[in-house]
């Protein structure tokens, strides 16, 4: 087994809030990521998910606990790290290669093969013929790709993928999804991704954390394996089925959904 290249450990956060009682928004959150390995964390709003990416990526620092990333702590955010989010966030009157290239030109001087990269990436997710558009002439799905290839481009050993597909229809999520696996699989990538979705976590993952909210924690660490990433087909499998089932039950056993399901606001 190789050493971790993401340790989360006993990671405790608590937002203070004005004239409220403390948000304890996740507790006691311990797991290790594997170089290459793509993990998912699931679960209903308001679990923490975000927070817990947030600590990784040195957004959020922990009231305890700890995060390392490649052996280091984590204590601000990381240039190593490859970040992308629900928004796009695009800027409007960069084109998609300028976009890409911001990445790069934040870090210093960039090179013609720096460049060439790029248009390598915005090829992989079909985007060559919209290298020169600007945001505002690319689809919802197009931009995500975008900010993808953006999250990417300086090769980062570690990508962190906050709900990146959430706002998109079902048919670009699952395109998104296909171009995900093989861009992040193809490279090596290590992926941490933040999900709210069964399917798209089994469909993508190699280990699913199961997080359940008030207060938020990881309460399910399941190990998926599938014959074959590379086609939606999988998702029509008896194991992608049985993967599901499992899932469905545990959050039915935890009171999040089902008709015992406890609507706590
Ligand atoms: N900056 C903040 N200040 C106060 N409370 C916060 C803050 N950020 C998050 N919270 C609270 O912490 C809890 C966990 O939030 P978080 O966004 O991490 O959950 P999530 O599972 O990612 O939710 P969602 O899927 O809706 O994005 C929630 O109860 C949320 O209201």
């Amino acid at each position: 087994m190789s050493a971790a290249i993401i340790r989360v450990s006993d990671l405790t956060k608590k937002y203070s809030r004005a004239a409220r009682e403390d948000a304890l928004a996740v507790t006691e959150v311990n797991f290790d990521v594997v170089p290459g390995e793509f993990i998912s964390l699931l679960g209903p709003s308001g679990c923490g998910k975000s927070t817990v990416l947030n600590c990784i990526a040195g957004l959020v620092a922990p009231t305890q606990g700890y995060v390392e990333v490649a052996g280091e702590r984590v204590k601000s955010p990381s240039k190593s790290l490859g970040v992308a989010f629900q928004e796009p966030l695009l800027m409007d009157w960069r084109t998609s290669l300028d976009n890409v290239m911001l990445q790069l030109e934040m870090r210093g001087k960039t090179t013609p093969e720096q460049k060439a990269e790029a248009r390598r990436l915005l090829a992989s997710v079909g985007l060559s013929a919209f290298e020169n558009a600007y945001p505002w002439q690319l689809s919802g799905g197009m931009k995500q790709r975008v900010a993808l290839c953006r999250a990417m481009v300086h090769d980062p050993a570690v990508l962190l993928l906050d709900e990146p597909f959430g706002a998109l229809d079902v048919f670009t999520r699952d395109q998104l999804n296909l171009d995900i696996s093989r861009l992040a699989r193809s490279a090596g990538k290590t992926v941490v991704l933040v999900t709210h979705s069964v399917p798209e976590a089994i469909f993508l993952s190699d280990r699913i954390l199961v997080m359940t909210p008030r207060p938020g924690k990881v309460v399910e660490d399941i190990r998926v394996t599938l014959d074959d990433r590379t086609s939606l087909d999988v998702r029509g499998s008896a194991a992608f089925a049985s993967y599901e089932r499992q899932l469905y039950a545990l959050f039915e056993a935890e009171g999040v959904l089902g008709n015992q399901a406890m609507y706590r606001h």
